[in-house]
């Protein structure tokens, strides 16, 4: 029998990721050396400085980019560009707005060709998980923000991914909707338990959501610090009072207070 337990979900080895900027010949180094493993059902969370590479090392992983040397292993399969396994969700919903929810969240199936009375009952399975069952024939104006931001999530989550990658999800949305999501997604990823790498500036959001918390610096990209965050779940968000939360807020802000000085920032 195969021994999965050792093979991390996904692996960056010796990971370097340069741009090149081809009016000015010049070369921007924006990760280097990432070395990380991630394993199955895991919940990781990256923060860090403006500019120290976080939605590169996503792109990276969606296979958007290819990496200038090392690799990143999915399953133990190195990464060679975009595939069924990944999903992303981004910032914006980006819902096509002549589509309805219903037809919103199956889109990511059709454009993957697996459109079937199967994927159909699964887009209501996670319509409903996200909490928009009976809103299935609504068209995105008529929704709030944090609505859509559910559809984008049912969309990533029919396709059934084996990685789910989300690039700062909540941050169009007002604090109070941005904690209420924070809170229905703890509960959506409890029941789902997909693999997830989740990209924020917030940093009580990161303590909130994750195992663990993987702090990068910049000039260039680099893993800072890898924090396993051991506190109880499910949570709740009155755990964001606690001192033991608190005590993770403030280690993660004080390295990356040192990492934005070394640019200058602070
Ligand atoms: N297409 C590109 N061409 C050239 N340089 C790029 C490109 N995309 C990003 N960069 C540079 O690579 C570095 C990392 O950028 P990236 O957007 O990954 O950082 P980030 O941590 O996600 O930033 P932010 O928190 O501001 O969103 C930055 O110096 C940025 O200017």
């Amino acid at each position: 029998m195969k021994d999965t337990q050792s093979i991390p979900k996904l692996q960056s080895q010796f990971l370097d990721v340069t741009y090149m900027n081809h009016k000015t010949g010049q070369e921007v180094t924006a990760l280097k050396n990432i070395n990380l493993a991630i394993q199955e059902g895991e919940f990781i969370c990256i923060v860090g400085p403006s500019g120290c590479g976080k939605t590169t090392f996503l792109n990276t992983v969606i296979g958007f980019i290819e990496p200038s040397n090392g690799s990143i292993l999915l399953d133990n399969k190195k990464i060679v560009g975009p595939g069924k396994d990944r999903s992303m969700v981004f910032q914006s919903p980006s819902l096509l707005p002549w589509r309805n929810v219903m037809d919103n969240v199956l889109y990511g199936v059709e454009l993957q060709k697996r459109l079937s009375p199967d994927t159909r009952e699964l887009a209501k399975t996670y319509i409903e998980m996200v909490g928009l069952k009976g809103f299935e024939s609504h068209y995105p104006h008529e929704l709030s923000g944090g609505m859509q931001q559910r559809v984008n999530l049912a969309r990533a989550l029919t396709v059934e991914p084996s990685l789910l990658l989300l690039d700062e999800p909540f941050s169009a949305l007002d604090a109070q909707t941005r904690e209420f999501m924070q809170q229905e997604l703890v509960r959506i990823w409890s029941e789902t338990k997909k693999t997830s790498i989740f990209i924020t500036h917030q940093i009580d959001e990161a303590v909130f959501l994750a195992d663990r918390v993987f702090v990068f610096g910049a000039r260039p990209g680099h893993l800072v610090e890898d924090i396993s965050i051991d506190l109880v779940r499910p949570r709740e968000l009155k755990i964001k009072r606690e001192p033991h939360f608190l005590q993770y807020v403030d280690r993660i802000w004080q390295l990356i207070e040192n990492e934005s000085a070394k640019q200058g920032f602070a």
